[in-house]
Order: structure tokens, then C-alpha cells, then sequence
């Protein structure tokens, strides 16, 4: 079953003059257990698509079923079963870390034991023993997302949203952050959904991604997919002394572009084709002084989409 189904979903804000579009008829299904990247560039309305997600706010039109419940109607029922890190988290200032845990945890039904239990692992689960008795408002910018991730699994959801989950977080924590979203959605089995700015991050997290652009989607697929459909291949550079002719790298099969300069030439290529054989072959007269291979990441489908 899909955990999360949209079905032309559009929204409008009301700006000074005029209403402003910023989704327009995005339609995906989520599947259960998986890791769904939502990337695009800034003002792609990412954060409006996880709101509606996340039943914080409506959309002007679509439908929207979230844990199989109507997402418009049955907001409480998923609300209990679901949760949300905000890339810019707001908890009462004046409270102390563990009391906006506790807070939380109260929130989601908890109590007694339970509540406990559920605060303490959050706690260590993101490195906040030292910090529990500090004041919201004392912390760094990193440590309230700490704080906001600690929330967000205080109730075991069965959709964990995060919204930026690394963004102001050192890269150690970072790191932590990753290896823990990757536990929850192998152990706990959780449908995890988030969006992310950090290319390396999407790619390794995500099994698919979708791309909005201007509030429309705009491509949607695993990042092997996604690459293969932008035909976004590897490069080599080559680096030469002597002749060599670039139309005959440009006829081998495979080989989709060709950059030559002065004594280099750049390659992009499809490593299905076994072409990497054959251009190295075609330098047989010359002599490579130095060569590289780069695989295409996320950044480059990134690039290419966000254009
Ligand atoms: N409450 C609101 N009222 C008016 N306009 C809004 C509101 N929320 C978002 N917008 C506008 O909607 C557009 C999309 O914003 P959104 O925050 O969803 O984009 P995003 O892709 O998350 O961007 P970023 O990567 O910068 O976080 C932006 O132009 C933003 O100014």
C-alpha cells in the first residue's frame, strides 16, 4: 500500500497584488517503507508540498490520502500516527530541553513509563544528555535541530517528514543524522520523507526523488533513473601529446558529448556501451600524459533540471 498518495494537488498564497501559484497539480504516491527525496531549487515550494503532506496546511485543490485516511478529513487520526522536523524548529524558548520533550511526548499521548522511555532513547538517540537542562533558547542553531529531530520520533511514526534534517548540523552530526534515518527506515520500518539541499545527502538516502520546479514536478525516479533519463553521463578527461582526431571518438557508440581543447578532450559517455575501452583506444597514436573519470552525481541532474 502507498503510504501517502497526492492527486493534483495545487495551492496558491494571497501576496500583496495578485495570488501567487506556488504548486500546481503535483501528483506522486509515496510507498511504504521507502526514503522519497523532495528536491528543487529555492522557492520550489518544497516546504509547502511537506506541509500539506504533513497536514499542517490544506491545499486550494487535489486529493490527498496519507496511512490510506483522507488527509482533508481525517487530519487528527494522522496526525497521532505520524511527525515532523522542521528545518526551522520553534519550541517554547523558556522551557528546557527535556521539558519540551516531555511537553511533546504529553502531546502524542504519552505518559508515565512510556513517556519515559520514549524521551530518554530520543535523548540519546541525538546526543542531548549534556544539553537537557539548557533552555531552549540558549541552544545553537544545530543543537534545536537536534532537539526537533529528538521530537520527531518521540511517537514512533509511521511517516517520519524532515525538512532539512541537516541543514546548521556539524558535519559529525550530520553524519549521525544520515546513519539514523537509514536505521529508522531499515529497522523500524518507517516511511521517511524529506527534503534536502545537499546533493551527497539525497543520494545517499533516497531510494526515489522528485523534482519540483516552480511548484510543478518535474521528474520523478530512482538517481540511477533520473540520470539515465537526463542522459547525464560519466567523463573522462584525457590529457595528450600527439594527434588525435575527435570525430572518431565522437562515432564510438555510447560516447553522447565531446569537449576537445588544447592537448585535452573531455568525454561524456554511457559505461553500458563499453565505450571506455574503445576511447582509450582511440588515443593509440598519441601519447596520455593524464586522465580522470568522474561518475555523474545528483549535483548534475540537479544542475540540469533546475535550468
Ligand atoms: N505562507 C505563505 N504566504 C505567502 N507566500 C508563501 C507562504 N509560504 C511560502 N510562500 C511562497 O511560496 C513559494 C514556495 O515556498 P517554499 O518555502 O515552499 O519553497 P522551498 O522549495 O521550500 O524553498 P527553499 O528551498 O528556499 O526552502 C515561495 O515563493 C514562498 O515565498
Amino acid at each position: 500500500m502507498a503510504a501517502l498518495r497526492a492527486e493534483k494537488i495545487s495551492k496558491s498564497f494571497r501576496g500583496l497584488f495578485k495570488k501567487k501559484e506556488v504548486l500546481h497539480q503535483v501528483s506522486l504516491a509515496i510507498e511504504e517503507g521507502e526514503v522519497f527525496g523532495i528536491l528543487g531549487p529555492n522557492g520550489a515550494g518544497k516546504t509547502t508540498l511537506m506541509s500539506i503532506f504533513s497536514t499542517l496546511i490544506r491545499p486550494d485543490e487535489g486529493r490527498l490520502e496519507v496511512l490510506g485516511l483522507n488527509a482533508l478529513r481525517d487530519t487528527h487520526a494522522i496526525r497521532e500516527r505520524i511527525n515532523i522536523s522542521s528545518g526551522n524548529p520553534n519550541f517554547p524558548w523558556s522551557l528546557t530541553v527535556r521539558e519540551n520533550l516531555n511537553h511533546s511526548a504529553m502531546l502524542y499521548g504519552l505518559y508515565g513509563r512510556d513517556l519515559a522511555r520514549s524521551v530518554e532513547g530520543a535523548i540519546s538517540t541525538f546526543d542531548l544528555e549534556a544539553h537537557v537542562d539548557s533552555k531552549f533558547e540558549t541552544l545553537s542553531t544545530g543543537l534545536k535541530q537536534r532537539v526537533s529531530l529528538a521530537k520527531s520520533i518521540l511517537n514512533r511514526p509511521e511517516i517520519l517528514f524532515l525538512d532539512e534534517p541537516t541543514s546548521g548540523l556539524d558535519p559529525d552530526m550530520a553524519m549521525k543524522t544520515r546513519a539514523l534515518i537509514h536505521r529508522i527506515y531499515r529497522e523500524e520500518e518507517m516511511t521517511v520523507v524529506l527534503t534536502t539541499h545537499y546533493m551527497p545527502e539525497a543520494e545517499e538516502l533516497c531510494d526515489r526523488i522528485a523534482f519540483l520546479r516552480e511548484g510543478r514536478l518535474i521528474a520523478l525516479g530512482t538517481p540511477g533513473e533520473l540520470k539515465r533519463a537526463l542522459k547525464i553521463g560519466d567523463r573522462i578527461f584525457i590529457e595528450y601529446e600527439g594527434e588525435i582526431d575527435p570525430i572518431s571518438l565522437r562515432i564510438i557508440p555510447g560516447v553522447m558529448d565531446v569537449r576537445p581543447s588544447a592537448g585535452r578532450v573531455e568525454v561524456v559517455f554511457d559505461r553500458s556501451d563499453g565505450a571506455l575501452g574503445r576511447i582509450i583506444r582511440a588515443f593509440d597514436r598519441a601519447e596520455i600524459l593524464e586522465m580522470g573519470l568522474e561518475k555523474p552525481d545528483l549535483e548534475d541532474v540537479f544542475l540540469e533540471l533546475a535550468r
